[in-house]
């Protein structure tokens, strides 16, 4: 269980997380998602032992998360940098890795390598962007650390090797179900994997739900403007488009099936809003609709 309770995060004057509470159950997949700058990677440095919040606390099962050796042993962060040394090959990487993590399965790296077409021979500063990346989800899977944190992973990855990967992750969590948190822009691609999805929107979280419940979140109304305007009536608006007499507008939902069954009655359209344009509609209002 991860509890982040009033974390500020600031760099100078810039605030990259703003008072932040969250609550993770164990064993979970969760997908977060955020616009470029809304504060992901500092939140999940935070819950990684990294970084200090200015102000707040991360406990992971009950305790002080920040420079903790018993969490930082038990959690692993994948992020661009890797955190590995350019000069050793990627057998090396994993050896040294099983140095250290008293979960890692060689023989399930192996695979990955295999699987995922990794040259194990290979030195680290020759691998391409994708292959850093492949090297990085192996690193983050073979360790089967309780809490998984993976900082967008597939940088530069290609989408055979995402598939894969998806697959693989998927797959070692059934077996080995553990704490997973994804960073990711990619979103209808990998909304399948997740079962809840926390949306940080300039430092904030604007949303943590079941991803299904997002599924049925957002509804599209589409038909002659003032039908539509007249059913939206109380109801939040996130986005609206017209054309020729034809307006088409985003409700946050879900919608009472009653109602959608006079609304098409009425002659009016609907349909459901994907993850994507629901994280868009959510997260593209200005600076100054929010202040
Ligand atoms: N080391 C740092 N020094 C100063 N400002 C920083 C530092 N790290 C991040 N920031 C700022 O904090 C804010 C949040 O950055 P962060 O990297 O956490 O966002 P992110 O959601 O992970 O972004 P992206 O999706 O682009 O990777 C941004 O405004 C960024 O410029």
């Amino acid at each position: 269980m991860i509890e982040v309770r009033g974390v500020t995060i600031r760099y100078g004057r810039t605030v990259a997380v703003d008072d932040v509470d969250l609550t993770l159950p164990a064993d979970t997949i969760y997908g977060l998602l955020g616009r470029n700058g809304s504060g992901k990677t500092s939140l999940l440095s935070a819950l990684a032992c990294y970084r200090k919040p200015t102000t707040g606390t991360v406990l992971v099962d009950g305790e002080e998360a920040f420079e903790n050796p018993r969490i930082a042993r038990r959690t692993s962060f994948i992020r661009d940098t890797l955190d590995v040394q350019d000069g050793y090959r990627v057998s090396a990487a994993f050896c040294l890795t099983e140095s250290l993590r008293p979960g890692w399965d060689a023989e399930y790296a192996g695979k990955l390598a295999d699987v995922l077409q990794l040259d194990t021979r290979k030195r680290i500063s020759a691998l391409s962007r994708g292959q850093r990346s492949v090297l990085g989800v192996i690193l983050g899977l073979a360790t089967r650390a309780p809490l998984t944190i993976l900082d967008e992973p597939y940088l530069g990855m290609d989408a055979v090797a995402r598939t894969l990967f998806y697959r693989e992750l998927l797959a070692d969590y059934l077996a080995h179900p553990r704490t997973i948190i994804l960073s990711t822009h990619l979103i209808e691609e990998v909304a399948e994997l997740f079962e809840r999805i926390i949306i940080m929107d300039r430092g904030r979280i604007l949303l943590h739900d079941e991803t299904d419940a997002l599924r049925g979140r957002g509804v599209t109304v589409t038909g002659p403007a003032e039908r539509v305007t007249a059913f939206a009536h109380g109801h939040t608006v996130l986005g609206e488009q017209s054309l020729a007499g034809v307006r088409a507008l985003t409700l946050d939902g879900p919608l009472d099936p009653d109602e959608i069954a006079r609304g098409e009655r009425d002659g009016l359209a609907f349909g459901p809003l994907g993850l994507q344009d629901l994280f868009v509609h959510l997260t593209s209002q200005p600076l100054e609709a929010t202040r």
